[in-house]
């Protein structure tokens, strides 16, 4: 399901006692996507295990499926993929359905953009109103063809290439989807695939990559940013993925512990790539207790134990070129800031407009709307922190977007009146257990 047609509200009320205990958070979204959409490609089998079972990624899964490739769920988070080939993906019957999923998306318009053949792509109401022109733009220098709704939204028509010419291209914006989707055309492009980024995004696609056999060469360019490049066509080899736990999904635990008095968890097993820990500098920044356990590296990821107490925490001041880092964490941390003492600003926020929602914009109405003043200077938020004061008592509205209700939820565990969040159904898109794992903390959601 895709369109969410039972809207399920919640009242959440302050939590007088603290969490505790150890938990692992589900399998990392960005790795999940990717090890399904890069085994499908792949020559021969992979073994999945850890794979997040939530709905965006089963999106990726049914349209792996649906353009040929056989993923085959065996257990719970155990996954078994007979890969097509690259090249040899055949086309779809039906629509492919991304849900509210970019990443499936942007990644999957990659692909289809050097296979020959007719895609038409849709996604539900938060997805169509997301800019795909950030990929068809670079793509279409494939020599794919692509018709988009309304200047560049879903649904889309992809006319694919068997032919595909290797695309060179500076990003515009600092998007990992749009470094990936370009990517991923060029293993079926014959020549050099370039692009370079001016900021570091997460490189989850360059490690599984190679982690597939491709070579990937990435070089630091000298005014800051990475140049990667590969030249197609390539061969993926089956392989076996472990997905490490999913660092966006544990900040939310971790914030809620870091705030409710005389709390201590541990979240194990959570990955670290230092391309998505921008979140847990800014908690350790704030004052947080948050300390990294048993880091060790699995399957070419860094991965670790988090544990957090609860504490004191400041205001910080973040700046822009952190945001790569901790994109969507800023829902929660904006949480953390409300939470705290002191004015917190963070910069350079652009690319928080075109998410689920307009986060930017979502973030602002959910503080504003529970007392807590928000001041907006361009592209920056500027959280006046309550000092652990936050009044709460206002209803938040979540427009179609998981990080948003989830953050919404815990809000009102720490709030002073109850918050009342319109709809958390969208929370199964990347976390399907949060409440019942925040439950097993003691966090009483009553559902
Ligand atoms: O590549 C990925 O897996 C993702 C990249 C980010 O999006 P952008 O590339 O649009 O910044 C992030 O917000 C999204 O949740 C997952
Ligand atoms: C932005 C997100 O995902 P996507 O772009 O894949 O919809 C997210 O999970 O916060």
């Amino acid at each position: 399901m895709t369109n969410s047609s039972v809207i399920k509200p919640l009242i959440v009320s302050f939590l007088p006692t603290p969490l505790n205990g150890k938990i692992n958070v589900p399998g990392d979204k960005s790795i999940s996507h990717r090890a399904l959409m890069f085994a499908a490609l792949a020559t021969g089998e992979s073994h999945i295990t850890g794979l997040l079972e939530g709905e965006d990624v089963m999106q990726t899964a049914a349209a792996m499926q649906a353009l040929g490739a056989q993923p085959k769920r065996i257990a719970e988070g155990e996954w078994h993929v007979v890969g097509k080939g690259i090249g040899q993906l055949t086309e779809p019957e039906d629509v492919l359905n991304m849900g509210n999923s970019g990443t499936s998306a942007r990644l999957l318009s990659g692909i289809l953009a050097s296979h020959g053949f007719l895609s038409i792509m849709t996604g539900d109401g938060s997805l169509r109103k997301r800019p795909m022109k950030r990929v068809t733009v670079p793509l279409s220098e494939t020599g794919a063809k692509f018709a988009t709704r309304d200047g560049g939204k879903l649904p889309m028509a992809i006319i694919g290439t068997d032919h595909a010419k290797p695309v060179t291209y500076r990003l515009p914006v600092a998007s990992a989807q749009v470094k990936s989707s370009i990517l991923l055309a060029g293993l079926n492009a014959h020549g050099v695939t370039c692009v370079e980024e001016p900021v570091a995004t997460r490189d989850h696609t360059e490690n599984m990559l190679r982690h597939f056999g491709v070579k990937i060469d990435v070089e630091d360019l000298p005014e800051g940013g990475k140049k990667i490049s590969l030249k197609g066509p390539v061969t993926l080899q089956g392989k076996d993925i472990n997905v490490p736990g999913d660092p966006s999904s544990a900040t939310f635990m971790l914030v809620a512990a870091a705030m409710i008095k005389g709390s201590e968890i541990c979240i194990e097993n959570v990955g670290l790539n230092p391309l998505r820990t921008g979140a847990f500098d800014v908690l350790k920044w704030m004052g947080a207790d948050l300390k990294i356990l048993n880091e060790r590296i699995e399957g070419g990821e860094p991965v670790g134990d988090l544990v957090i107490k609860a504490g004191a925490l400041k205001a910080v001041d973040v700046p822009a070129a952190h945001a790569p880092s901790m994109i969507d964490e800023y829902p929660i941390l904006s949480i953390a800031a409300a939470y705290a003492t002191g004015v917190t600003r963070f910069r350079g926020l652009e690319e928080l407009r075109v998410k689920e929602s307009d986060r930017f914009t979502s973030i602002v109405e959910m503080l504003r709307g529970n007392g807590v003043q928000v001041d907006i200077d361009g592209d920056d938020l500027i959280i006046h922190g309550t000092a652990g004061n936050i009044p709460g008592g206002g209803v938040v509205v979540t427009h179609m977007d998981h990080r948003l209700a989830m953050s919404a939820s815990i809000l009102g565990l720490v709030a002073q009146k109850s918050v009342n969040v319109d709809d958390i159904t969208f929370i199964r898109t990347s976390f399907p257990n949060y409440f019942p794992l925040m439950n097993v903390l003691g966090a009483k959601f009553d559902l």
